[in-house]
């Protein structure tokens, strides 16, 4: 920064400070009016006196804003502009903006903490600020939410952060707001975590609202996560549940069966081609990330950190046979495929596919069986997806795009085992995908759930007599699990409810903890450390 830049700066300071707020209760009032008339004015004389150049001067003079943090804050504008996801926008942006590793890190920490953090950063901006969050203009809350957790977050000196948001203000937002950034940033630093969680408690209507904003969730998914642990006699265990969907969840690999390796020998590959690096001298060593054979899954690696693709190239398996996939997702593939031994013959569907995930654990199961698998997905751009993914396991695989609701889907055919894993609102992945819980309202759930019933009914139908029908969602909400089951059994008198519990049971690696009277068999992040997927399997009589 040249000396013009600090002194210039300084004086801003010296500024904000004779307009500065006192403490969390005198806010930072909040009045980007007056700030934004005071900095109008201000520069409406330089203006007069300067002329225009001199303006442009002063900008091209001023600071450099950090590259990541513009990666970021453009992509919190993807999603909340464009309803992009996040982890698709994040990596077109780093590449555009040509990020090296180091700053793509810091691009990505910011992305992921501002979005998963919003309602508690949101919270804490509207106690700073003294105003409702929706007041405070979107480009200014995505500057203030990122600022927030420079300052709360990370580890970034209080006066860098509020420095760096003040010229991402000016640079992307409206300008006469950045005093009123500046402010609300310096009165969010003058209060550790802890004073904040208290403020929230202090300030919130209910214990509920406090909790919510506390941990970020919205106050209904978090009512709808309390009433599914409820279901299994477990709501002791909602905040632990509430922290593990706020921890960056471990990157887990399945190697799929028929790999050469078992996943111990395809860790310790991994350890190998690592060593045989830290040996070579033009090889660059994979630094220090390790992976295990460890988590419930029996196909299940954990990789302690580092890039997935570096350690699935170190462990030297074709192609598509070691890939990233939650391990909850695994098991889900492996109840119905495990549920009985498999007849040679026997024809299998997978009837929402994409992007065919679980249709390469159903491919690979298939080959080593003798069976065959439709993979059906409605969307024919995901059912792009699924073509790639099952390349490895593509001889047992055909895909298809139709609705599912659709005879066409079927193509004439029954089936022995049916995968049902429907769309749904995604609640129990929220971990993975960070802006997953804003996006969702309680009014996606009557066209889901409908769209669930209807997809069950149809695949139901097309089961053979003494057929398997496996109905899975990635989300433990009750409407779109237990309630969902329920329904489809009184519709289908013809459908009885297998313990898919004890199919977990005896597939999982080590001892599965899962809980409660129902039959099917619904995991957790805290508990089981995967997505919160439910699983329930029916046979046709
Ligand atoms: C939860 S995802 C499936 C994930 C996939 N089984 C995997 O493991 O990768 C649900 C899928 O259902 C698809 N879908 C939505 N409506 C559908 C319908 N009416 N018929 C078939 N598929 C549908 C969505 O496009 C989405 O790809």
């Amino acid at each position: 920064m040249s000396g013009a830049d600090r002194e210039r700066r300084e004086e801003r300071g010296r500024g904000e400070q004779g307009r500065k707020q006192q403490g969390r209760s005198g806010n930072a009032q909040g009045d980007t009016g007056g700030r934004a008339r005071g900095a109008a004015s201000r520069r409406g004389t330089g203006r007069g006196s300067q002329g225009r150049p001199a303006q442009e001067q002063r900008r091209a003079q001023r600071p450099r804003i950090s590259a990541p943090r513009l990666v970021a804050y453009d992509v919190l504008r993807d999603v909340e502009e464009r309803e992009s996801y996040a982890n698709l926008a994040l990596p077109s942006r780093i590449r555009d903006a040509n990020l090296d590793g180091r700053d793509a890190g810091l691009a990505t920490e910011l992305v992921a903490g501002a979005l998963r953090w919003r309602g508690r950063y949101d919270r804490i901006i509207e106690l700073a600020a003294g105003r409702a969050i929706d007041e405070i203009d979107s480009r200014t809350r995505n500057v203030l939410r990122l600022g927030v957790h420079q300052v709360l977050g990370m580890r970034t000196a209080a006066h860098a952060a509020v420095n760096e948001s003040v010229e991402l203000q000016r640079r992307v937002g409206n300008q006469n707001a950045a005093g009123f950034v500046n402010g609300v940033l310096r009165t969010v630093g003058r209060s550790t975590n802890q004073e904040w969680d208290a403020a929230i408690t202090a300030e919130a209507r209910t214990p509920d609202e406090a909790l919510a904003a506390r941990t970020s969730h919205p106050a209904w998914v978090l009512r709808a996560l309390r009433d599914a642990l409820r279901h299994e006699g477990r709501d002791a265990e909602l905040e632990d549940l509430l922290a593990a969907d706020n921890d960056a969840p471990r990157v887990s690999l399945a190697v799929l069966p028929g790999s050469e390796r078992t996943p111990a020998e395809a860790a310790s590959a991994m350890a190998q081609s690592d060593g045989a690096a830290a040996d070579a001298p033009d090889e660059e060593p994979l630094d220090g990330p390790s992976l295990s054979a460890a988590g419930p899954s029996p196909l299940g690696l954990e990789l302690s950190g580092g890039d997935p693709a570096r350690a699935i190239a170190a462990i030297g398996e074709p192609e598509g046979l070691v890939r990233v996939q939650d391990q909850g997702s695994q098991l889900a593939a492996l109840a119905l495929t495990r549920v009985r031994p498999v007849r040679s013959g026997e024809r299998w569907l997978d009837l929402c596919a994409g992007p065919g995930g679980k249709t390469a654990v159903l491919g690979a199961e298939a080959i080593l069986g003798g069976a065959r698998v439709r993979a059906n997905e409605v969307s024919e751009h995901r059912a792009e997806l699924v073509r790639r993914s099952v390349a490895a396991v593509a001889d047992a695989v055909e895909v298809v795009s139709h609705d599912g609701r659709d005879a066409a889907a079927y193509g004439d055919e029954l089936f022995d085992r049916i995968l049902v894993d429907a769309p749904c609102t995604g609640l129990g992945a929220l971990r993975r995908r960070p802006e997953a819980r804003w996006r969702k309202q309680p009014s996606d759930l009557p066209g889901l759930t409908a769209l669930q019933a209807e997809l069950l009914d149809a695949a139901a139908a097309r089961l053979v007599r003494g057929g398997i029908l496996a109905y899975v969602t990635c989300s433990p909400h009750l409407a779109e699990t237990r309630i969902a089951v329920d329904r489809l059994l009184t519709r289908t008198p013809e459908l009885t409810e297998l313990d898919a519990r004890a199919v977990l049971r005896t597939v999982a690696r080590g001892e599965l903890d899962v809980a409660g009277e129902a039959l099917s068999a619904q995991l957790w992040p805290h508990r089981h450390g995967t997505d919160a997927m439910f699983v329930a399997l029916f046979q046709r009589s």
